[in-house]
């Protein structure tokens, strides 16, 4: 499996990602630079948090127009595998490739904590081959984390079943105390009605290593690694 990591000005979960896919996951991976025009036959496209052109205006607001996203536009369209951490899922909705938009934070505070997250489809890739009963502890760290979209949006992404996770306690409970951010509906990562673009603010690549004593992040890259092998 061929990934590329998009870097932008301002990523800073690029190399984390890239450890976890290429020496965690034994991947092969390729850089690629915001200002490319090629994707260099990747297989999967990763866009990394970060904070990209220093969130100015809005996170992911101005990384919309790199060019490189015009070739990520023409991938998605075509089926091609895309999946967005923090600032990447930022990107994700500002290009209008998934729905809704991350707003600030409700108490306007960044936050970087660990939370609980619970799968809540086992139609995605992610989420494939999650317990749906087991919550998952994977940190957060963001400022503009607060899901939101039009009612009918939400209704739609409930309807087609495209929330991946939602936001819970230790037991698996979705509550408002367990909503670190105010998203709408607890939602913390949703997929595209073709399920082939996939966006999340928690970070599992922060959770994917024995070093750093937590590894629940793990179980998201092998559902994605044991259902699309190249
Ligand atoms: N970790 C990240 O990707 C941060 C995302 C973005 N810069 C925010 O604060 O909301």
């Amino acid at each position: 499996m061929k990934f590329g990591v998009v870097i932008f000005p301002g990523s800073n979960c690029d190399e984390d990602i890239i450890y976890v896919l290429e020496k965690v996951m034994g991947q092969q991976v390729v850089r690629l630079w915001h200002k490319d025009h090629d994707l260099q036959g990747v297989d999967f496209v990763v866009l990394p948090g970060g904070f990209s052109f220093g969130d100015y205006l809005r996170s992911g607001a101005i990384s919309r127009f790199s060019p490189i996203m015009q070739e990520v536009i023409q991938f998605a369209a075509k089926g091609g595998y895309v999946m967005g951490i923090c600032n990447g899922f930022q990107i994700l909705t500002e290009a209008g490739l998934l729905p809704g938009a991350l707003l600030h934070n409700t108490n306007r505070k960044f936050i970087c904590r660990n939370i609980y997250l619970k799968p809540q489809t086992s139609q995605s890739l992610l989420t494939a081959q999650l317990d749906p009963q087991q919550p998952l502890r994977i940190p957060i760290a963001h400022g503009e984390g607060n899901y939101f979209a039009d009612a009918d949006v939400i209704k739609a992404l409930n309807d087609n079943d495209q929330v991946m996770f939602r936001y819970c306690d230790e037991a698996g409970n979705i509550t408002a105390d367990a909503n670190p951010n105010g998203s709408l509906e607890n939602i913390a990562g949703v997929t595209n009605l073709t399920r082939n673009v996939f966006g999340l603010m928690p970070h599992p690549e922060r959770a994917a290593d024995g070093l750093l004593a937590n590894e629940d992040g793990l179980a998201i890259f092998e559902s994605i690694l044991s259902i699309v092998k190249a």
